[in-house]
């Protein structure tokens, strides 16, 4: 039985987690969970599995927990998080939203843990310290963002070096079919609408700007240990085909399915095996599969992600601080949806690099840019 910790339990992939979890009782037993301030959820979570320890975003309700659930260890906080990660878990599962994931991540890392990965804003910020830690440890990172599960799945038992480029699919989010002078007057209730997919708000945002494809291009080259310029982005509205790959020889292999977070979620905790599951692709009602060229034109945060990720250093971690900050905003009605890309291009326009930064510097750019606009 596989025993496996999950930090941002109470979200979109923590629930969903939770439901493979559910389904494959015998597979798994889950000894922590992270949560973030909804107590409501948690206890719902709570109704449905044991586990050993409890860790919350802060103190408010903590002991009250405890009068409830006296068998139960509780904390909160980054030192919560960070005891998740040195707990008797064999996998931890990062389902938690934005940079406070990397230092969680590290560290289950550094304890040897599998990382079932679906917190991109880690990699996007510390790719190279993520990488080189699970090298040094021997371990596997276990993409569950759909895209790059997909591209693993296209990818097992072939050669990296047969890879001509990887081609990510994009649904275009919320505005795809609006042009650049119609997003002034668009609303956070429409930026909210997804055509395909029910996610987390702040992805859903991501998905609006086109910054989560560009969030998805710098993941890509860190699980895959790719050049920039071999990972492209195209747009494709049924979000039915994943993500393809494209080999030396033009062959190209693609992973579809309908658009249920609960696949990848499920492989990524029992890979290298499957296990069955609900809900399959119904090719009769198939009627067709569209793809377009990206225009980073009109995309522009996709082009700041690939002109963040050439620059390399601290710049992929201050586009995403930066975004992380905007998008807060945005999320609050404090600013308009434009503005997400003003301040993004104005953090990285105002930012000195530094190259091959340590993981306090990249902490620190973080937290600098997560709290400033410039
Ligand atoms: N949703 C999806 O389908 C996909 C998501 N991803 C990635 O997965 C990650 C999670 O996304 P999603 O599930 O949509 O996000 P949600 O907003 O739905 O969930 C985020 C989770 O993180 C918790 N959390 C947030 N801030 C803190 C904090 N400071 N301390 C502790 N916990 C915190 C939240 O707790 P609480 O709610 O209790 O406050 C919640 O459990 C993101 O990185 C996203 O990009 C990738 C692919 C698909
Ligand atoms: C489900 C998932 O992996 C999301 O990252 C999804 O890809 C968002 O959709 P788009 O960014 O393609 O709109
Ligand atoms: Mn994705």
């Amino acid at each position: 039985m596989k025993k496996i910790s999950i930090i941002g339990v109470t979200g979109s992939i923590g629930l969903q987690t939770i439901d493979v979890v559910e389904k494959n009782k015998s597979q798994f037993k889950v000894i922590s969970i992270a949560a973030g301030e909804n107590v409501d959820v948690l206890r719902g979570i709570l109704s449905r599995i044991d586990v050993h320890r409890v860790c919350m975003k802060d103190e408010t309700h903590i002991a009250t927990l405890k009068l409830e659930y006296p068998k139960i260890e509780f904390s909160y906080g980054m030192n919560g998080l960070l005891e998740i990660a040195h707990d008797e878990s064999d996998m931890l599962v990062t389902a938690i939203l934005g940079s406070i994931g990397i230092r969680p991540t590290v560290a289950a890392i550094k304890q040897k843990k599998e990382i079932a990965l679906a917190n991109k804003e880690t990699l996007v910020a510390a790719g190279a310290i993520v990488m080189d830690a699970a090298k040094e440890a021997g371990v596997q990172i276990l993409p569950v963002d759909s895209e790059h599960s997909a591209i693993f799945q296209c990818l097992k038992g072939e050669d990296k070096k047969a890879i001509k480029r990887l081609m990510i699919t994009a649904s275009g989010g919320s505005f795809r079919d609006l042009e650049r002078h119609e997003l002034d007057k668009v609303t956070l209730k429409d930026a909210l609408n997804h055509p395909n997919w029910s996610m987390g708000k702040k992805i859903t945002i991501d998905s609006a700007t086109m910054l989560n494809k560009g969030l998805e291009v710098i993941e890509a080259k860190w699980l895959f240990d790719l050049e920039v310029d071999q990972i492209s982005t195209i747009l494709h509205h049924e979000s039915i085909v994943h993500s393809m790959v494209e080999f030396v020889d033009n062959s190209i292999i693609a992973q579809l399915g309908n658009s249920d977070m609960r696949h990848p979620i499920q492989f990524a905790l029992t890979y290298p095996d499957r296990l069955p599951m609900d809900n399959p692709l119904d090719w009769t009602q198939l009627t067709q599969l569209n793809f377009k060229e990206m225009d980073l034109n009109r995309f522009k945060m996709l082009q700041y992600a690939y002109d963040a990720i050439k620059i390399g250093g601290t710049m992929p971690a201050v586009l995403n601080a930066a975004n992380e900050l905007a998008v807060n905003e945005f999320l609050q009605e404090k600013i308009s949806f434009l503005e997400i890309e003003q301040i993004v291009e104005n953090a990285m326009n105002h930012h000195q690099v530094i190259q091959n930064p340590d993981i306090d510097t990249i902490l620190h750019v973080d937290e600098v840019y997560k709290n400033n606009r410039f």
